[in-house]
Formats: C-alpha cells, sequence, structure tokens
C-alpha cells in the first residue's frame, strides 16, 4: 500500500459521515465560551480599579462577572455533550464500515490476516478518533482562540510585558516538536502491540483445549507476559518522555510568572501599573498555560489518530467480493466442468501449485466421492467450486456458463456446504438452522421436518429447550456428530442445487458416523453432490470416485474399477479396509 498521508485520514473521517453542521455548531459556541472567558479578566480589573478609586464593590460588575461564569459553565456542557455526540457518531460509522469492509473480503484476506488483529482494529482503534473529534479539535481550535484573544488583551493592557511572553514562545516549539515526534513513534508501535496482544489472547481462549492436551500452559503465558511486558515498557518510555519534558515547561512557565511577577511588581510599585491592570495580566496568563500545554497533547493524539486509522486504511484499501455482480440462473441439475484448472494459493510463487491440469466433468444430479492422500487437494477443489477462491488458469463450466459469470449471491445461494469446522455459531439450534435464510423463513414444521431427516431431531428433542437451546460458541456443546447434523438440517432448510460435503474424520464414534453417513446419504438423494471422503468404508459404494494425488486426478471410476487399476487407491483399500 502507498505511504499513509493526511489526505488519507481525513478521507477516512469523511466516510465516517461526520455531522458536520452539529460538529461545527458545537465548535463554535465552545470557541465562543473560550472567547468570552477572555473578557473575564478585563472586567476582573474594572472592579479592582474601581475598588481602588472608591473603595466600595461594584455590584453590577461582580453580577456581570459571576452571570458570565455560569454561562460560560453551561455551555461548556453543551459543547461538550454535542461534541461527545458527534465522535461517538464517528466511530459508530467508522466501526458499521468497516465491519461491513471485513465482512465482504475475500476467504484469502483471512488466510493471511490473523484474526485477533483484524478484530483489535474494529474495537481498538477506532477508539483513537473518538477523542480526537470529541476533545482534541475543539481544544485545539479554543487554544489558538483564547491564545490570540488573550494576547490582544495583553498587549492592550502592557505591552513589555507581553513581549517576556512572546519571547519565551519558541522555547515551547523547541520542546514539542521532538517530544510530538517521538510521541507518534510511540503511539504507532501501543497500537501495533495491542494488535498482537489481541491475537494472543484469541489463539489462547480458543485453543484453551489445545493448551491443555499439550500442558503449554506455562508457554501460553509467557507468550502473554512477554506482549504485555512490551506494551507497559511503551507505556514506560511513553512516561519517561512526559516527565522529562513536564518539568522543563513548568521551568519555562514559572520563570515567565516570575519575571511578570517582578516586572510587573516594579511597575505596580512605582505606579506605572494600575493594581486591576496588573492582576488582569496574572489572569490572562494563567488562561494561556493551559492551551499552550495543550498543543503538544492535540498533536500527540492526532498522529496516534493517524497510526490508527491507517491500520484501518489498510482493510478499506483492500477489494472486497461483489455479491450482487452477475447474471441469476437455475443451476439445477447441470453439468459441471473442471477445463484445464491450476490453482496456487501463493499468487507470488507460482511453484507450489496445489492444483494442476484438472479436466474434470461432474454430471449434474450426481453424487461423487473426492478421495486422496491428507493435502492432496480435496478441499481445494470444494473451494474452487464454492467459489472462496479464483483459478490461478482454467475455468468452471456450470451447463455452457463459466461459473464466474454468476453473481456470488446467485451461485452460493445454490449451494451448499458442510465443512467438518465452522460450521456452527454461537446461538440456539434454531438461530443456526435459520442462519442466512432471514428471507424465508421457514415453518416450525417445515424446520422439524429438516431435522428429522438430518437425523438430529432425535437429540434436539430431548433437550430441555428444544430448538431454542443454546450450544454454546461454535456449538461446542454439542458432540461433533450432533453439530455436523444440525448442520446438515441447514442444508435440508436452505435446499441448494448442488451439495458440497467434507465428510467427518474418524473424531465421530461409530454410532453417531453412521447416523451422519445416513444424514449426508438423504441431503445427497436428488442433487449434485461432491463429498470429500477421509475414510473409503463410507464410499465403496459410491456412484463416482475420483482420486486426487499431489492437486493430480489419477483415477475416476468406481470401486472395484479402482481398486483393480489404481496402485495407490488400492493400497488405501488395503490399508484401510482391512483394518
Ligand atoms: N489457505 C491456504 N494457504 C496456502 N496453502 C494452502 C491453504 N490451504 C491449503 N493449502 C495447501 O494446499 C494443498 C492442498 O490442501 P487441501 O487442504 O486442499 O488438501 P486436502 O486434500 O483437503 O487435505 P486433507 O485431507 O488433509 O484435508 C496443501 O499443500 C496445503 O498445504
Amino acid at each position: 500500500m502507498k505511504s499513509y498521508k493526511w489526505k488519507d485520514f481525513f478521507g477516512l473521517i469523511h466516510k465516517a459521515k461526520p455531522n458536520i453542521i452539529l460538529f461545527i455548531f458545537s465548535c463554535l459556541i465552545s470557541s465562543i465560551s473560550a472567547i468570552v472567558a477572555t473578557f473575564i479578566p478585563s472586567l476582573l480589573k474594572r472592579f479592582i480599579d474601581s475598588y481602588a478609586a472608591n473603595e466600595r464593590f461594584d455590584n453590577k460588575l461582580l453580577l456581570s462577572l459571576i452571570a458570565i461564569f455560569i454561562l460560560n459553565a453551561i455551555v461548556s456542557v453543551l459543547a461538550g455533550y454535542l461534541l461527545s455526540v458527534v465522535g461517538l457518531k464517528v466511530i459508530a460509522n467508522l466501526r458499521k464500515i468497516t465491519w461491513s469492509k471485513i465482512v465482504k473480503l475475500p476467504v484469502a484476506y483471512f488466510d493471511k490476516h490473523e484474526s485477533g488483529d483484524i478484530a483489535s482494529r474494529v474495537v481498538n482503534d477506532t477508539n483513537v478518533l473518538y477523542t480526537l473529534v470529541s476533545n482534541s479539535f475543539s481544544q485545539f481550535i479554543n487554544a489558538i482562540l483564547t491564545i490570540l484573544f488573550c494576547g490582544f488583551w495583553m498587549f492592550y493592557y502592557d505591552w513589555k510585558l507581553s513581549l517576556i511572553v512572546v519571547i519565551a514562545l519558541p522555547l515551547f516549539l523547541i520542546l514539542f516538536i521532538p517530544l510530538g515526534r517521538k510521541m507518534s513513534k510511540l503511539s504507532k508501535e501501543v497500537q501495533k502491540s495491542t494488535g498482537e496482544l489481541n491475537v494472543n489472547a484469541f489463539e489462547m481462549i480458543s485453543e484453551n483445549k489445545l493448551v491443555k492436551s499439550f500442558t503449554a500452559e506455562g508457554e501460553q503465558i509467557s507468550k502473554g507476559v512477554r506482549v504485555i511486558d512490551h506494551l507497559k515498557n511503551i507505556g514506560v518510555q511513553r512516561a519517561k518522555w512526559i516527565a522529562t519534558v513536564n518539568p522543563i515547561l513548568n521551568l519555562i512557565m514559572m520563570m515567565i510568572i516570575f519575571s511578570i511577577v517582578g516586572f510587573g511588581g516594579v511597575q505596580l510599585a512605582n505606579g506605572n501599573l494600575s493594581a486591576g491592570t496588573f492582576m488582569a495580566f496574572l489572569t490572562l496568563i494563567f488562561y494561556i498555560i493551559g492551551p499552550i500545554t495543550n498543543f503538544g497533547v492535540f498533536f500527540t493524539q492526532l498522529q496516534q489518530a493517524k497510526g490508527a486509522t491507517e491500520r484501518i486504511s489498510k482493510i478499506h484499501a483492500e477489494s472486497e467480493e461483489n455479491i450482487h455482480e452477475g447474471n441469476i440462473f437455475d443451476i439445477t441439475d447441470k453439468d459441471i466442468e473442471f477445463k484445464d484448472i491450476s490453482f496456487s494459493y501463493n499468487t507470488e510463487r507460482e511453484s507450489s501449485f496445489s492444483l494442476q491440469n484438472i479436466n474434470l466433468v461432474i454430471k449434474g444430479g450426481h453424487t461423487y466421492a473426492l478421495v486422496g492422500p491428507s493435502g492432496s487437494g480435496k478441499t481445494t477443489l470444494i473451494s474452487l467450486l464454492e467459489r472462496f477462491y479464483k483459478p490461478t488458469s482454467g475455468s468452471i463450466y456450470i451447463g455452457k456458463e463459466n461459473i464466474e459469470s454468476y453473481s456470488l449471491n446467485s451461485w452460493r445461494s445454490q449451494i451448499g456446504y458442510v465443512s467438518q469446522e465452522h460450521t456452527l455459531i454461537n446461538g440456539t439450534i434454531r438461530e443456526n438452522l435459520l442462519f442466512g435464510l432471514e428471507d424465508e423463513c421457514p415453518n416450525e414444521e417445515k424446520i422439524i421436518q429438516a431435522c428429522q431427516m438430518a437425523y438430529a431431531w432425535e437429540f434436539i428433542e430431548k433437550l430441555p429447550f428444544k430448538l431454542d437451546s443454546h450450544i454454546g460458541e461454535r456449538g461446542l456443546e454439542l458432540s461433533g456428530g450432533q453439530r455436523q447434523r444440525i448442520a446438515i438440517a441447514r442444508m435440508f432448510l436452505k435446499d441448494p442445487k448442488i451439495i458440497l460435503l467434507d465428510e467427518a474424520t474418524s473424531s465421530l464414534d461409530s454410532q453417531s458416523e453412521e447416523k451422519v453417513k445416513l444424514a449426508m446419504r438423504k441431503i445427497s438423494e436428488g442433487r449434485t453432490a461432491i463429498s470429500i471422503a477421509h475414510r473409503l468404508s463410507t464410499i465403496v459404494d459410491a456412484e463416482n470416485i475420483i482420486f486426487l494425488e499431489n492437486g493430480e486426478i489419477t483415477g475416476i471410476g468406481k470401486h472395484v474399477e479402482l481398486q483393480q487399476t489404481h496402485r495407490l487407491y488400492n493400497q488405501f483399500c488395503e490399508q484401510q479396509l482391512q483394518a
């Protein structure tokens, strides 16, 4: 990706559709309140000078002072609230567009990026913008206005005293520039490490069984501690910089104040300066201390937000799948033809092909079993049919049409894929069965019928809440066989024209396996079905068997034919069927 510029940063904020009118209005009232505040010292001066002249309080002036204070407080509260609303809307919009973008990214993106890191961009990186929009921007504008107005009043009251402040200003800049640079570098590191911590936390939680079975608790703890410590160290470095710069800033501030008090005090004693003017001048100095020191904070936050949005922008720059572009056809019973298909996951290194020179015709309405050693390309072939990836060369046709001419939405809605894993979502059985079927919404009778056909109803009806039972994250509260049967029941409801099955591995016990097998057979009836078979016992009576080896088809036929003609298939049979 090209280097990230401020233009990209503001482009991203623009995409988040900030409520510009509300933002400008809030900044405006906040600025008015900041400007009005600069008049307070002048009222104070008049109040003191009038007391010095008349030896009594000017009640009108006192009331005006109190009224300005109260009004200012009300306006500040209102501006603060409105700016928070604008900021919250900006991050909500940014999260929504990033969320939608991630949902539409192709499978290949998720192969290359860690899920914890992607999640961190939606959750953490978007947060940084909130502070910027809700606080920093208006504070920055207020700071400029306060300094300008206070500066005007200061020069108006006493230009000699004001020069002391003007001379000291470059000293602040000398300190802020390197501090800002360092802070921006550290902020980027904080965001990167937070992403890393997210990745490790995801892994530690989702793979907890793996961790326990390998007694890798110690290793996992040290891994987490390493990232946490790194984050802490960056924080400490940041604190060191701030701690070093702060006393210098304070020292400069004190020097300014002492010089003004000393120089002004002498003028006051000589009668060249009124007590009111002197007090007003000192009040103005206190007014500008905050804004001057806040400049640094603003630029740090701006750099932080730039770093965070750079990571979000990278996601936005990825090309997404347009699922509605293309034709809509009915693919029932049409033949599928793979023509000279080769495929490599790695687009840069053409050497490692996962599929090579695949020429294959799948007859519509028939059942095919894919067999072959581990890593031979079975899942890849199915993934190309699902259009999770595009072939590196060659094309897949359905009837006479290239499958790419169909809209992804139309294509995938006619295909049912039951994989070995990642079949269920967190929620109830019903939510899982109706997943992606919001528009059709089958009735209760149809849902139960689908469960019965998938041999799932027999265990669902025994659950206390039946279809409304919660099954935990990824259905982990169910057995592997039960999960697969729910996934198959969902397919009965979806009623696809082509069914792609990744058969359960040996994780199922024989009784469960039998049920899953029956359910798979039933869902395949009357459809084009391609199933990956890990165990030959399930396919000996299959209509057609396709044997894959190192990404190439080395045999097609029935069990007996292949047993006689295919050496490796025969070896497979000897190993598996005899066992
Ligand atoms: N997402 C991926 N990125 C890069 N390479 C991959 C990816 N998925 C699979 N491969 C590689 O492609 C080849 C074929 O893998 P595939 O998963 O299709 O095999 P398989 O026959 O289904 O294996 P198994 O029976 O073990 O599930 C393997 O060499 C594998 O390392």
